[in-house]
Parts: C-alpha cells; structure tokens; sequence
C-alpha cells in the first residue's frame, strides 16, 4: 500500500501561522500521512512530487495575501527580515511550473490567519490563495478557513491549536468522501 503524501506550505513573518501549519502537519501524520512541512521560501520541486494533498496557509495583509510592501511593514514590526523574503502570493505564480500535468495536480485547502480584532473586516488571504488555485483548475477541498491571533504578532487566540489539528481531521474526511465519490 502506499502511503498518502501530503504537503502543507506556509507563509509566516511571527511564526503564528508556522504554529498552526504544524498543527495541521501533526494531524495529518497522525492518521498515517507522510507529510511535508515547508516554509514557502523554502519549498522544492522534489518537496512536492507525489502530493495528494497541498495545504497553503498564510497570514493576511492588508485584507489579502501579504506584498512586499507588508512583509516589510511586518518587518518594521519586529518580524526577521528573512522572513519577508517570499510570499505566498508570489510562490503561486509558479504553480503551472511545479505542477505542470493538469490530471496529476492535488487536491488543496486553504488556511489563513488574521487578527482577533479584525474578524469582520472583508478580505482574507486565504479567499485570494483559494481564488488563484480556482483559476489554475486544482480542486479546492474546503471552503478558505481562518484563525485568529490576539494581535498583529499574535499569540494565537485560545483554542485555534486545536482548531487547526480539528481542521486537518475534516479534510481528511473531505478526502475520503471525495475518493469514495470516485471510486
Ligand atoms: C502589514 C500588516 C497588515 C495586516 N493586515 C491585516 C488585515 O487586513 N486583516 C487582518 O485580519 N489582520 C491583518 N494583519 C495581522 C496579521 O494577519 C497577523 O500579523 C498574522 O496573522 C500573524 O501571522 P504570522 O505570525 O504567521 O505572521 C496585518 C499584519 C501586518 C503586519
């Protein structure tokens, strides 16, 4: 039997988006699933060979993915400067690149993290993410998902841990509905 891959990506200038990514990385592996934890400035073609699953998380600037520009705002925030480095944003401008055969393309799902304060505020990066792989014909599991952080550079709000780990176990089950669909 081989064993289901899957990839979770994250951008993340104070590391709380990082946080959760492992959480939904320690989900996954917890159900059996090889997983690839990768900060986007880092990921590799061979990262991402055999994916079944891709997870994207980043946190939201500005109502949406962050830019240079808000990476470097973070940055004036206390944030590494290598952090600022690569986004997401620009990461999904090689999408067609990385996964160049349209049938062979994982299936994805989208997280972002935002500001407790902010909840009602339009915009999430994780709508943008899911509306960039849309239009690249990858097949978005679940509706874009965001958690909170209790200020610009967090900590995370109380119980979004475990949101996060809850998070992987749904899509997992998403997965399975969607291979039974198939089969
Ligand atoms: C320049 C900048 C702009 C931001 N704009 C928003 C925003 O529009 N909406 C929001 O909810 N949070 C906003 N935030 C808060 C970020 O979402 C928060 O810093 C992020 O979730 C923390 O995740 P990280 O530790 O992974 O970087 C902004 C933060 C920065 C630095």
């Amino acid at each position: 039997m081989t064993t289901n891959k899957a990839v979770v990506v994250f951008e993340s200038m104070f590391g709380n988006t990082e946080k959760l990514s492992r959480e939904v990385g320690d989900g996954l592996a917890s159900d059996g699933w090889q997983v690839v934890l990768a900060d986007v400035r880092h990921v590799r073609p061979e990262d991402l060979a055999g994916c079944r699953l891709l997870v994207l998380g980043a946190p939201t600037h500005a109502f949406t993915l962050s830019r240079p520009s808000t990476r470097a705002d973070a940055v004036r925030q206390g944030a590494p400067e290598s952090r600022a480095e690569l986004g997401v944003r620009e990461w999904l401008t090689s999408l067609d690149v990385l996964f160049p055969v349209v049938g062979a393309r994982p299936s994805v799902a989208v997280f972002d993290t935002r500001a407790d304060r902010a909840q009602h505020w339009p915009g999430s990066a994780a709508r943008k993410t899911a509306r960039v792989l849309r239009s690249h014909g990858f097949p978005v599991l679940d509706r874009p998902v965001s958690f909170y952080v209790k200020d610009v550079k967090g900590p995370l709000v109380d119980g979004e841990r475990e949101r996060a780990r809850a998070w992987s176990q749904h899509l997992l089950e998403l997965l399975r509905a969607e291979t039974a669909r198939s089969a």
